[in-house]
């Protein structure tokens, strides 16, 4: 008897990291000679996630790596053959296929809106069909929780916001990607110790209600963690945290003077607003008002600005479940649609996807996406999504309308149009340097600023225009016209 092989030594490419039927899409393509054709792909969510006026883009760094070692090793193909009954011509195409394209995408901690493309693959057809799944994979995860984090990131402020949801992630693999893309979002630094060493991001941490148990009492256990620690935060709630964890964490802090940095005290039950308030008094009697309290216990967003209202004295947040599994919304919904591909003579054909919902109707062509920059105020006017070939900034103004509500419209002066999306690979070569994470973080914070407060507010926010140019919104009527003559007939 065959056992199955449980040590997974073959798991050596990620080029089978897609859905079955991209490949079986591929084989009838390849059997039809049609597979090298041109293809154009572009990536984007319709709806934004939580209610939130605005996204922020993370996944680029883990799609630039992905894309780099795509090929299909050895041991996939042989299952492709022997197990899933692939024959040898097709497996010998497989063998050779790598990412040859052009991937134009908006660099990490970009601002990202509904309807208008995070990422455009230039690349044959085969191989932008082959590759769909695991980029939407990528990004449709990390732009989430990097959405998710800046969110909370709003709400916090200038106070400490502390990553701490790998244990209760979905796997391993979301534990340190989703902390990569909440410091992209704004989280100051992760609990997660492989994240750190892996991506070089800030790591921070306290101590479990475990250590406390571990010793006869908690005076003991605060005393132990401070003769081998410099900085000390204390969980102050295993017992009593009132009557003993904060007059214990006191204790062993005045018992200790300079021997330790005093950092401050947790708060993990209980009702995190009249503890902070009255847990902040004892600090400050006992001289230690530089101490700070942290907070956790299934906090999100919501609960921070409550716990706000009733005046809690809390300076620094651990977030863990709820970021880190974007339990409010398990998924942004990215999508990535094909907007043209090679005609029988060489040139390139606009293809559109009809939907009986107007704004599901996909915006055919190759398409370049701009953020319109009034020069006045430093504040975006909204993006503006053109063909290929147009030039927004020789344009000395702009009209702007919304793509399926066409009266709501203005005509832009003295702007800048910022082009959003950077080209990362051109024809399969790598021309882009990841920046570091920090920079990410600090792009996003950067970008924020561009928005009205509008558009920032956690509770129904101003919907942020995103805008066709008028070039673009009759290329696609066109198509729509073009389409419903061809059903007619
Ligand atoms: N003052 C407050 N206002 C609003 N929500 C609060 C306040 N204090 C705590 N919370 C939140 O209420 C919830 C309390 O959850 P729960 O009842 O499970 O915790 P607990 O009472 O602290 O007990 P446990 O020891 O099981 O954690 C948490 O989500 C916490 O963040
Ligand atoms: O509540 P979250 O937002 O998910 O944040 C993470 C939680 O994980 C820990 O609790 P856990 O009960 O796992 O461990 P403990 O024994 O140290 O309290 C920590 O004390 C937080 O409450
Ligand atoms: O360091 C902490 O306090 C921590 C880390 C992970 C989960 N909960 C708390």
């Amino acid at each position: 008897m065959m056992l199955p092989d449980t040590n997974h030594t073959n798991d050596d490419s990620f080029a089978l990291h897609t859905d079955l039927y991209q490949i079986n899409m591929t084989k009838s393509y390849w059997s039809d000679g049609i597979h090298d054709k041109k293809a154009v792909f572009e990536m984007y969510f319709r709806k934004l996630p939580f209610g939130n006026g605005y996204g922020i883009f993370a996944g680029l760094d883990r799609l630039v790596s992905y894309l780099q070692s795509f090929r299909f090793s050895e041991t996939d193909l042989a299952y492709l053959q022997h197990e899933m009954g692939y024959e040898e011509e097709f497996i010998a195409y497989l063998r050779t296929v790598r990412f040859n394209g052009t991937l134009r995408c908006m660099v990490e901690g970009e601002l990202v809106f509904g309807n208008e493309p995070i990422l455009r693959v230039e690349a044959t057809l085969a191989v932008a069909q082959l590759i769909e799944t695991a980029l939407l994979n990528i990004v449709n995860y990390q732009t989430l929780i990097a959405t998710k984090a800046s969110r909370m990131k709003q709400v916090i402020g200038d106070e400490t916001a502390l990553e701490f949801g790998t244990r209760r992630a979905q796997e391993m693999d979301a534990a340190v990607w989703g902390a990569r893309a909440a410091i992209i979002g704004g989280f100051d630094a992760t609990s997660n110790v492989r994240a750190g060493k892996l991506f070089g991001i800030p790591v921070a941490g306290t101590h479990a209600h475990a250590f406390v148990q571990a010793y006869e009492d908690e005076y003991t256990a605060f005393r132990k963690y401070a003769e081998h620690h410099r900085d000390c935060v204390f969980l102050v709630d295993t017992y009593d945290t009132l009557l003993s964890g904060v007059p214990n964490a006191i204790r062993v802090a005045k018992e200790m003077g300079d021997l330790i940095r005093f950092v401050g005290i947790r708060l993990d039950s209980g009702d995190l607003a009249y503890l902070s308030k009255r847990a902040r008094v004892m600090l400050d009697e006992a001289g230690f008002s530089d101490a700070k309290i942290f907070a956790s216990n299934d906090l999100d967003e919501y609960t921070i600005i409550n716990l706000r209202a009733q005046g809690a004295r809390i300076n620094a947040w651990g977030i863990g479940t709820k970021l880190i599994t974007s339990y409010e919304q398990a998924a942004l919904g990215a999508v990535y649609k094909l907007v043209a591909v090679e005609d029988e003579n060489g040139g390139m054909r606009d293809v559109i996807k009809i939907s009986g919902n107007p704004e599901k109707i996909s915006t055919p062509g190759m398409k370049r996406v701009y953020r319109i920059i009034n020069k006045n105020s430093g504040k975006s006017e909204g993006d503006y999504i053109a063909l290929d070939h147009e030039r927004p900034n020789e344009e000395p103004s702009l009209y702007m309308f919304h793509p399926v509500h066409t009266y709501q419209s203005k005509t832009v002066k003295n702007f800048e149009a910022r082009e959003v999306h950077r080209t990362v690979f051109e024809n399969g070569k790598l021309i882009y340097a990841i920046p570091s994470v920090e920079e990410s973080k600090s792009y996003a914070a950067a970008n924020l600023e561009l928005l009205w407060d509008e558009y920032k507010r956690s509770m129904h926010p101003e919907e942020y225009p995103v805008d066709l140019s008028p070039e673009c919104w009759d290329n696609k009527m066109e198509i729509i016209e073009s389409v419903k003559v061809k059903r007619e007939e």
